[in-house]
């Protein structure tokens, strides 16, 4: 819907009303279309300001509206009419002009912003370009490699930028309507003719073949896979090369190609599943809107090694004043440097003042007895933690929240160490913590709603995108890595190398397949956990049971490495070979390759051809057939809380939606079929064994993942 005032006696002051954005549906297009003609065909309006309701100018096309047959009057001629227009039209530009909001600011004459607000042509985070035009009159007015990047990259940019741009003619930090209607007043009666972009030429560029190759180049070593960036590069090609109509009857073409397309879909379901993990909700019924957050201003940090430390950075970045504890006097120095080194980059990147006030340090745990949530995260060891904890129950004011971090311990064990265990969550960061954007916040049986709350609260400030996940272990991320890990080993085993097994992972759009990203961690990691887990056994060297731990095949390989300290790029060995120690360029080791093959025939195996369909079905469909378990289990509420994990979390790459959007792409049906296959093949694999909630979900007619969760209700109500 789209509202016409007049103001200040002649100007027309159109606002759009569609909260929370202010989307371009079909009803505010329409409205868009009839306030337009209304105030141009009215002689007492001698200029028309375009705002948005609420503070914010245009979130862009509506999303809800993709995936249904078209309605309502079409977004290019309507912004091609108000340029047409022989009366100013200025935009009014608060909180946000992205997609389409933009390019209904670009058809505009002027454009006034508020000093706060952001501008952007984000259509290919979506899968998309810029269709109304943006592709075409973007270059056309700030020149083709500026375009470029913003198009290509769908960055917002602040309105400081934009004028320098010169995307904006002004900035103001005042009202920012009261501001435009002035502005519109004193533009009244000049020419228009210069202030229609469709009508500039578009700046000349030398070396344009040049210009275009770099940037093809660019987006295709980033994209990995993706379609839409390269798209986006085609289309401002048009504006540089073609006339204006010509263009723009390019840039629909082009987005006709991925209007439909499957990255398209799952770039637009990554958009609302990330919105959706907000509105959590636990088994017991608790939820996002019925749970009431606490007030965190004091925070703290226990243990500053690599992930305290950027869990403190992080805090500190959110505005909250922070103390950080660590017993040992040079790892304290140590961090102290760290901390205020990230900070000011960090500040620096961003444009701001360092937030070194906000972090005292302390070697003593008494420190934080003031503190409203405390945040473990020492050494990854049980006992160690268990102390932790009872030292912070005797020390913490009453009411204090205690998180920890830990990456698979048990919870609701650590709970039982305090009197309070309802205070108790996991508030799981990946590294590095002040980056990543996941954070598993992990309630145990015993966890109270409002701690829930304050962490979901706490991450959403810290910026994350924070998603509630019962208590189990591995939590989901990393339960659902280990048969995804395990299948990896076991394809090394059957006749795969490292390089085959990680190039179908990374072809797939992965930025690391398996065994990089486990000489990146080290392998000690993992191999902690097995130990922990009872599964190493450095005496069984040969033979079948060599390779049977707890009655399930189990592959030493990585313990075998391990014992020999290829712990991966730190120790300068690990599944690839490196230079030295430290250095990241992974280059095929003739001695792993030599291993294996020893290590096939001393336990009998052959070798066979294996191929990259047969490397994403195993490894992702046993990591995909874990997500269902977890669905079973109500440790994640829907597929959209794996996703999310799996996308800001794991790697998976987003214009795959995520293991279980994915899951639904390829066919329930068919993900069933080759698990069914694999597990008769390997029956001593328990991963392989498909989940009783998929073969309802397939027995159901495979329903689109929107529905998942009303089949899940169905089978928790009749556990
Ligand atoms: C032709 C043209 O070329 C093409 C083809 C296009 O134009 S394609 C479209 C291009 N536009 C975009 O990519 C911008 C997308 N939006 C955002 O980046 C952000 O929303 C925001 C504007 C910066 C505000 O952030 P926020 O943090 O204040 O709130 P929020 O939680 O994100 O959003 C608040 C609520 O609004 C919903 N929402 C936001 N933008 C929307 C949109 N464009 N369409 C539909 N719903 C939208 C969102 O799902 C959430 O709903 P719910 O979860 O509450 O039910």
């Amino acid at each position: 819907m789209a509202q016409l005032t007049r103001v200040s006696g002649s100007v027309g002051l159109i606002t759009l009303q569609n909260p929370p954005v202010n989307a371009l549906s079909a009803a505010v297009r329409q409205g868009i279309v009839d306030t337009v003609k209304k105030a141009v065909s009215d002689p007492l309006v001698k200029c028309v300001v375009i705002c948005g309701q609420n503070g914010v100018f245009c979130g862009g096309a509506d999303i809800r509206e993709f995936g249904a047959p078209m309605t309502g009057p079409p977004l290019v001629p309507m912004i091609h009419a108000i340029e047409a227009t022989n009366k100013p039209v200025v935009a009014a530009i608060e909180g946000a002009a992205l997609g389409g909001g933009l390019e209904l600011a670009l058809g505009c004459h002027y454009r006034i912003i508020h000093s706060k607000a952001r501008v952007g042509l984000p259509e290919v985070t979506l899968g998309l370009l810029p269709a109304a035009g943006g592709s075409q009159r973007l270059p056309r007015l700030i020149g083709v490699p500026a375009a470029l990047e913003l198009i290509t990259t769908g960055r917002h940019v602040s309105a400081a930028e934009a004028l320098k741009l010169g995307i904006v003619d002004q900035v103001t930090d005042d009202n920012t309507v009261d501001t435009t209607v002035k502005f519109a007043l004193s533009v009244v009666g000049r020419s228009l003719e210069s202030r229609r972009i469709s009508t500039f030429p578009c700046p000349p560029v030398s070396d344009l073949d040049a210009v275009f190759d770099v940037a093809m180049q660019r987006v295709r070593q980033s994209a990995r896979g993706a379609i839409a960036p390269v798209t986006c590069v085609q289309a401002v090609r048009a504006a540089a090369t073609l006339p204006y109509t010509q263009g723009m009857k390019r840039e629909q073409e082009l987005m006709a190609t991925l209007f439909t397309s499957g990255q398209a879909r799952a770039l637009q379901y990554c958009f609302f599943a990330q919105r959706a993990v907000s509105r959590w909700s636990m088994p017991s019924g608790a939820r996002w809107d019925t749970s009431k957050p606490r007030p965190i201003s004091k925070a703290a940090v226990i243990g500053l090694g690599t992930m305290g430390r950027g869990i403190a950075v992080a805090l500190a970045q959110a505005g909250l004043s922070v103390v950080a504890v660590e017993t040992q006097e040079k790892q304290l120095m140590d961090a102290k440097q760290a901390v205020s080194g990230m900070l000011e980059r960090g500040a620096k990147r961003r444009g701001v003042a360092p937030a070194l006030g906000l972090v005292s340090y302390s070697h003593n745990i008494q420190a934080v007895a003031e503190a409203d949530l405390v945040i473990e995260a020492v050494f990854e060891d049980m006992d160690l933690k268990k102390k932790v904890f009872q030292q912070l129950s005797a020390v913490c004011k009453p009411g204090t929240l205690l998180c920890t971090n830990t990456s698979s311990l048990d919870v609701d064990h650590l709970a039982s160490q305090t009197p309070s265990p309802e205070l108790v969550v996991g508030m799981h960061f990946f590294a590095p913590a002040h980056v990543m954007k996941l954070l598993e916040v992990v309630y145990g049986p015993r966890s109270s709603p409002q701690a829930v709350a304050t962490a979901m609260q706490l991450g959403k400030k810290m910026g994350k995108v924070s998603v509630a996940v019962g208590n189990c272990r591995g939590f989901v991320g990393n339960r659902m890595l280990k048969p995804y890990m395990e299948q990896a080993f076991f394809l090394l085993e059957e006749g795969a190398t490292p390089e085959l097994v990680d190039q179908a992972l990374e072809e797939f759009g992965f930025a690391m397949g398996v065994f990089r990203m486990s000489d990146l961690s080290g392998l000690d990691v993992g191999w902690r956990v097995r130990k922990a887990d009872g599964l190493v056994d450095p005496d069984a060297t040969s033979g079948r049971s060599a390779r049977i731990r707890q009655g399930r095949r189990y592959s030493p390989l990585g313990d075998l490495l391990c014992e020999q300290g290829r712990f991966g790029q730190k120790a300068g060995r690990g599944w690839y070979q490196y230079d030295k120690p430290g250095s990241r360029v992974a280059k095929p080791d003739p001695w792993l390759h030599n291993f294996l093959e020893q290590y096939r025939a001393r336990h009998g195996l052959g070798v066979r051809h294996i191929d990259h369909q047969e490397v994403l079905e195993r490894c992702l469909y046993a990591l995909i057939n874990e997500g269902f378990r977890i669905l079973e289990d109500g440790i994640a509420a829907g597929p959209e809380d794996i996703d999310a994990i799996y996308v800001f979390g794991y790697g998976w790459p987003r214009y795959r939606g995520g293991p279980m959007f994915y899951a639904g792409m390829v066919g329930l049906a068919n993900v069933l079929e080759r698990l069914e296959h694999f597990h008769q093949v390997h029956p001593d694999v328990p991963y392989l064994q498909p989940c009783s909630l998929l073969r309802r979900l397939v027995a159901s007619g495979s329903p689109p993942i929107q529905k998942w969760r009303e089949v899940i209700r169905k089978v928790h109500s009749q556990l």
